[in-house]
């Protein structure tokens, strides 16, 4: 089916054009950072693809998938690769940070999309959950995972939110860090235990908090034992910088 267009004007996408389920997509108009992990304070583009494959109780992106509180027909929007690429190569911003959502759920329609950012010259990170192994052509120069499993404590259960099988894929492609996110001293006991039993490294550790208070308290509740540790640390840089609005 094509994209409706405009009366009168040609649909938004071609039939048989390939096309992505876009929850929102932001840092060209108005730039911004990549606000957390390995690229924390990165000038970065986002493209937040619809749909998840868990429904963890604390998502901070319930628009991109939870359609009993949003309506899909406002919230999301078919976008063709070509329109992104477009866009994306209208900044000078290298990194172009794929996130959701669960974004790997669309992968083989990414695919186009990622060769074609790599080629004009972009380097991609994609936020995933760590639960869809991604396919062998996605595991490319240029691309990263930030691989962000989520434990019970967020309101998931493991049974469904940890899967060996991807993780060890993720591992293999040794182009994974895992980013978890943490309130409490037991969540960093849950992170070690599967660290260990996932052979998950570099681990990096995230406060939860979708306000500075929260942040900045969880901050110094967990920064002792993440350092004693020897993980990595990130906070979420948009959260002070833009208090968590939308498009930032
Ligand atoms: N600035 C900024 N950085 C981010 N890094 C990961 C984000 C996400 O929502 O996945 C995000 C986001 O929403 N904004
Ligand atoms: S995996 Fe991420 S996007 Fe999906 S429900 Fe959980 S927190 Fe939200
Ligand atoms: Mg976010």
């Amino acid at each position: 089916m094509t994209a409706p267009g405009p009366i009168g004007l040609e649909p938004a996408h071609k039939e048989g054009e390939s096309t992505l389920i876009v929850a929102e997509r932001f840092g060209v108009e108005i730039p911004t950072f990549q606000g957390e992990g390995p690229s924390c304070g990165h000038p970065a583009l986002f493209i937040r693809l619809s749909r998840c494959n868990l429904t963890c109780t604390k998502c901070d992106s319930k628009e991109s998938w939870d359609w009993s509180q949003f309506d899909p027909r406002k919230e999301s929007t078919k976008q063709s690769v070509a329109e992104l690429l477009d866009w994306a190569s209208s900044s000078p911003v290298e990194l172009v940070v794929i996130t959701g959502g669960e974004p790997l759920i669309q992968q083989a329609k990414l695919l186009p999309l990622v060769r074609g950012l790599i080629t004009a010259g972009k380097r991609v990170e994609f936020e995933t959950n760590g639960t869809i192994a991604p396919v062998p052509e996605l595991v490319a120069d240029g691309v990263r995972f930030n691989v962000s499993p989520k434990l019970a404590s967020f309101g998931v259960r493991e049974d469904k939110s940890i899967v060996p099988a991807a993780l060890e894929t993720f591992v293999a492609s040794e182009r994974a860090r895992f980013k978890f996110v943490a309130s409490t001293m037991a969540d960093l006991d849950r992170i070690a235990e599967l660290a260990d039993a996932h052979r998950l490294a570099p681990v990096w550790v995230m406060p939860e908090g979708t306000t500075p208070e929260v942040l900045i308290a969880t901050t110094r509740v967990l920064a002792d034992a993440v350092a004693a540790r020897h993980w990595h640390f990130t906070t979420r840089l948009h959260v002070l910088a833009f208090a968590d609005i939308r498009g930032r």
